[in-house]
């Protein structure tokens, strides 16, 4: 765990002297000029936002901007980059100084004193608990489950289920979230904890409110009791006859942002910005929800931090392509994402894949700089440097909408991360002050509640419906859920997310069952909250440097299944005697020529991909509509997954073979000893 004090005196002034940055006059190439980013010091600015500092990167950035690569907007003349470049630059400065002065901004976990821990215990709160993260019950009292009643399952989520229910005592209506983990695995509580220590740090009427928690000795279970709300962005977007004004989706757009701008002040990067993570209330007030995956940013960059976050269709290319040191960016991006399907009503970059994810952005938002690709130091990045130039093209693309919003969206948008200014700069966009303004959330219209699990239910009943012989129920959905099945690589998630169902009314304690409903899989891939691949990359809390690959590193599930089969071999053979080793290592080589020979269709793939060649894609001249329907650039993943399955089978036919002649021997052994004893006799 990282102090931010000396964090953040790591950040280098220099870059503010004239001398920090070229003017624009001095490259006469060159309209733009970039070093945005003094609050992430020398680490983000030298060594790119993917690796570590390298001095002989000190050189800026140079960027042509009417090349109109996918760096990022392009903007009417130097002056006006100069200015952008400035009040970037002054707020990011603003905010280092103001969070290195703040001592609490440190995530400490398991810091607090024995005597307090104690009295924490005392209390009702479960030892496991105050031990780990003490700071996060602090001055809190458990509440118990029997202290409201339970209503209805109104969310369900990667790692947790939400209920609606009713506080007993107040007689107010609540959401109440359950978090499991693994209370013998103090990692696994620290993690858990993070969410609740980010959300009592958090104070702002656009952030939700975390009122208590339910919490038992024996359980291993917290509940989170929320404030209750009555619908999510994507619910309430997939409603049938809604559709949002202009000045609804200011007013949606503002209130994100000025959640968002709190919650960078904090130091706090939310990671998971979507839909359904954004809640409305029956004012028309929006707040931000769901802080699993946020994680306090330092400003100093020195500590890498995991790329496997923020749901696939609003995960900036950075990250995508393994970045390690990021900051608020990374939100900024998937506000970009929401504002266009906001417009749109559809996912503006739904991508089923990392690849095909990739693959979107660039087609819509540019082929990066060569500066972009330097500054990632990732050894995978430049196999995803798409083969062809690519035109930035979201001008185009989103020509039906308000230029003021088109204009916002190119500055969300931007590949490059430091051109997307920050929360705050973008509420003093000219969006927000061309008319129709955002109207008062008060004004809003009054809709019946209206959650994510609801469309996701109409979805699935119209699919049952049309698999029992109603062949247009699909078409009848709203477009935003027909290709909303992205092949989802983690078969947990895609475990939950088939359980879904509005249970009965009851204890929370007693409700481990859920029902299931069958077939379908839903929302873009988010990295599962405790896997270790998502855990290991939390910076201070988990420094385990290995993890810090890129996601989309060719063959890395591979090489992995490479390691098992082998460990496998060296047992059965161990077991089997120095014959069926032999065998084993035969039956292995094979299997590896098989691996192997996936591995370069999957190489081959990623550069088809890359190159739009795969079947079903079509060309950015066939229309934004046909690429929105176009099939998936490449199945990776399902194929090494079916020939994984194909080996275990192999596998077992193998061990149940050995097994089979080892105890043939061994009764064949004590049949000869038996008959030479009776011989004897
Ligand atoms: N305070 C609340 N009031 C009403 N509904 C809520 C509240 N909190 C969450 N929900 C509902 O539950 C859903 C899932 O909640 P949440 O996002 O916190 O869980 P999660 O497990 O992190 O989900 P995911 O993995 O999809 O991000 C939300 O989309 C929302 O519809």
């Amino acid at each position: 765990m990282g102090c931010l004090h000396s964090k953040a005196s790591a950040v280098d002034d220099s870059r503010d002297s004239p001398k920090g940055r070229m003017s624009p006059s001095s490259s006469k190439r060159s309209s733009g000029v970039r070093d945005l980013n003094p609050r992430l010091g020398s680490s983000r600015r030298n060594g790119g936002f993917g690796g570590k500092v390298k001095s002989r990167d000190v050189s800026l950035i140079l960027v042509d901007e009417k090349e109109a690569t996918g760096s990022g907007p392009v903007y009417d003349g130097d002056s006006e980059i100069e200015r952008k470049i400035s009040e970037i630059e002054k707020q990011r400065k603003e905010r280092a100084e103001s969070l290195a002065a703040d001592k609490n901004h440190v995530l400490v976990i398991g810091q607090v004193p024995k005597a307090a821990e104690g009295e924490q215990v005392a209390a009702g709160w479960p030892s496991w608990l105050s031990a780990v993260a003490g700071e996060a019950i602090n001055g809190w009292l458990p509440r118990r489950a029997d202290t409201f009643e339970k209503l209805d399952k109104i969310g369900q989520g990667t790692y947790s289920s939400v209920y609606r229910a009713r506080d007993v005592i107040s007689n107010k209506m609540v959401a109440i979230k359950r978090v499991r983990f693994d209370n013998l695995d103090p990692e696994s509580v620290r993690f858990m904890c993070r969410e609740i220590l980010i959300l009592r740090r958090l104070d702002h009427q656009n952030i939700i409110k975390l009122e208590g928690l339910i919490t038992s000795r024996m359980s291993c279970s917290l509940y989170l009791i929320f404030e209750y709300m009555e619908h999510d962005l994507t619910g309430l977007a997939a409603r049938p006859g809604v559709k949002f004004t202009e000045s609804q989706i200011k007013c949606y757009m503002q209130q994100l942002l000025s959640g968002l701008d709190h919650c960078h002040s904090r130091g706090v990067l939310h990671r998971d910005i979507k839909g359904s993570n954004l809640l409305i209330d029956n004012n028309g007030i929006l707040k931000i929800a769901d802080f699993g995956l946020a994680s306090f940013f330092d400003p100093g960059q020195s500590a890498p931090q995991t790329s496997r976050v923020v749901t696939l269709w609003y995960r900036p290319p950075e990250l995508l392509l393994g970045a390690s040191h990021y900051g608020d960016e990374v939100d900024l991006w998937s506000t970009g994402c929401i504002l266009g399907e906001l417009y749109t009503r559809n996912p503006i970059l739904p991508g089923k894949t990392e690849v095909e994810q990739l693959h979107k952005i660039f087609r819509l938002c540019g082929s990066p700089s060569d500066d972009y690709w330097k500054k990632l130091h990732l050894p995978h990045a430049a196999v995803f440097m798409p083969p062809r130039h690519y035109r930035r093209c979201i001008k185009d693309t989103f020509k039906e909408l308000p230029p003021a919003a088109v204009g916002l969206m190119e500055e969300l948008l931007s590949v490059d991360p430091w051109r997307r200014g920050t929360a705050s700069l973008a509420l003093s966009n000219e969006f927000f002050r061309t008319s129709p303004v955002a109207c008062d959330p008060s004004s809003l219209p009054k809709y019946p509640p209206s959650k994510e699990i609801d469309a996701k239910l109409r979805e699935e009943e119209a699919r049952r419906k049309g698999t029992a012989g109603e062949k247009n129920a699909e078409k009848k959905l709203p477009r935003d859920f027909r290709s909303k099945a992205p092949y989802n690589s983690n078969p947990d998630q895609t475990r939950q997310s088939h359980s879904m169902s509005r249970s009965q009314g009851g204890n929370f304690f007693s409700t481990q069952q859920e029902k299931t409903i069958s077939g379908f899989m839903v929302g873009p891939i988010r990295e599962p909250r405790g896997s270790r691949e998502s855990r290991k990359g939390h910076g201070e809390q988990y420094p385990d440097q290995d993890s810090y690959s890129s996601p989309l590193a060719p063959g890395y599930g591979i090489c992995k299944v490479l390691k098992e089969v082998d460990h496998s071999v060296a047992s059965i053979a161990g077991e089997a005697g120095q014959e069926s080793s032999s065998s084993a290592s035969r039956s292995i080589s094979s299997m590896r020529a098989l691996v192997r020979r996936q591995d370069n269709k999957y190489h081959s793939t990623i550069n088809d991909a890359m190159e739009g060649k795969a079947s079903g894609q079509h060309s950015l001249e066939d229309g934004w509509d046909k690429m929105y329907l176009s099939g998936p650039l490449l199945v990776p993943s399902n194929n090494v997954e079916k020939i994984l399955r194909d080996h275990e089978r192999r596998f077992q036919a193998f061990t149940r073979r050995i097994r089979f002649d080892k105890s043939r021997i061994n009764r064949d052994q004590k049949a000869h000893q038996h008959a030479s004893m009776q011989v004897a006799v």
